[in-house]
């Protein structure tokens, strides 16, 4: 496969980022050479081929650093005095803690340019780690001042070659973005599941897909969010604050719904999250709506396959697919994300092939 770096390029940290970067770049034909602070994780991520283990004389053009955000700042310092020729970044998800951290500690930044793929796992570590993790992603580059224009460009060719799309931002900006985007949702996430830990068997065996969109972040490693989030704190306490009225003002509404003016407070938050989520790109980044149609499978080998055949010979393209399996049913009924144009032909052309098109 065809690449832009020349190589070498350093990994440092390789966990659930460090491997996959790894992995992405060995398979483009990238030398790759790996290091962490335990043996057992840079072992771990050469043996399932991110690289090979780094050896002294190395000498990368460019190094990857993919610890915890508390040590990334130290980590990168390291790095830049160890390997006076090379760049530098970071993919830790806050970014304006780390460059004042490096600048407090003096190190030479004109060869540090901070980033982050929008892109992860509820897993951590090499195992849970996959090449193609960031293809199509978001990855932001947080520009400074005091980095050179031409040492900046190995991180685009970084990110390119993984297949990422390079989206360029400063620290501050960066931040704010992704309490938005990434640190509240994890919190709701979370708090929404924790209403899950004590809620009776009975409930629980109703969950479908709603409460499992809501609360899938949930499943997160607490260690690495308390530090992102200690590390966005204000941007975050911004966002949770207005929450937090919304949420007053929603649960004053719904405890006197006969209350003048109550049922439209409730109608408005409802409204207001329609108008939010219609503003999320979709695929390729565009806005256009998406319909879902679904269809009933039976419980038996086979059945998937066939259905996604066959929508494939209606010349429909499928914009995204999931299973749901009701508890004990012998059934689950798949979802079809499709285009609004190519709604009424699948549906035509899946009766017409005996499918059971429930909605
Ligand atoms: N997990 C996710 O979904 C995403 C994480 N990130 C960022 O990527 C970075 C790495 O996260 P993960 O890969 O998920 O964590 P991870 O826990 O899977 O891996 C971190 C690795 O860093 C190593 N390490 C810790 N201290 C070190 C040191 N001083 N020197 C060398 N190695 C050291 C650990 O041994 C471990 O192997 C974090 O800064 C995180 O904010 C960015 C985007 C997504
Ligand atoms: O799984 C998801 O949807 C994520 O958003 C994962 C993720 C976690 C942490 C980051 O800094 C970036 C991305």
């Amino acid at each position: 496969m065809t690449h832009r770096l020349r190589g070498p390029v350093r990994i440092v940290g390789t966990g659930l980022l460090g491997t996959s970067i790894g992995l992405g770049l060995s398979a483009r034909g990238v030398e790759v050479q790996l290091r962490d602070a335990s043996p057992t994780a840079e072992r771990l991520a050469a043996d399932f081929g991110a690289g090979r283990l780094a050896r002294p004389g190395d000498r990368p053009e460019l190094i990857v650093v993919a610890v915890p955000p508390d040590v990334t700042a130290r980590v990168v310092a390291a790095e830049l005095e160890a390997f006076p020729d090379a760049v530098v970044t970071d993919v830790a998800s806050v970014k304006a803690v780390p460059l004042a951290e490096l600048r407090e500690l003096g190190a030479d930044v004109s060869r540090y340019l901070g980033s982050h793929p929008m892109a992860g796992r509820e897993r951590s570590g090499a195992l849970a780690g996959s090449g193609d993790l960031f293809v199509g992603r978001p990855w932001v580059i947080a520009g400074h001042d005091d980095i050179s224009y031409e040492r900046g460009s190995l991180v685009d060719d970084l990110i390119l070659d993984l297949g990422a799309v390079p989206i360029e931002s400063t620290p501050e900006e960066h931040d704010r973005a992704v309490a938005i985007v990434s640190h509240v949702p994890q919190l709701v996430s979370s708090l929404m599941a924790a209403r899950l830990a004590d809620a009776p068997d009975e409930a629980l065996r109703l969950a479908g897909g709603g409460v499992r969109d809501v609360t899938r972040v949930a499943a997160s490693d607490p260690a690495l969010w308390i530090q992102i989030l200690g590390a966005n704190a204000p941007a975050v306490v911004e966002q949770l604050r207005a929450m937090q009225a919304d949420l007053a003002s929603l649960v004053d509404a719904l405890d006197a719904l006969d209350a003048s003016g109550s049922r439209r407070t409730v109608a408005d938050a409802l409204r207001a999250g329609n108008e939010g989520v219609a503003r999320l790109p979709g695929k390729h980044g565009t806005h256009a709506r998406f319909t879902r149609v679904q269809v009933r499978i039976d419980d038996r080998p086979g059945q998937l396959a066939r259905l996604l055949a066959d929508i494939g010979d209606a010349d429909v393209n499928l914009e995204d697919v999931r299973i749901e399996h009701a508890e004990g049913a012998q059934f689950g009924v798949v979802e079809i994300t499709v285009l609004p144009d190519a709604l009424q032909p699948l549906h035509e052309a899946l009766e017409q092939l005996g499918w059971q098109v429930v909605a």
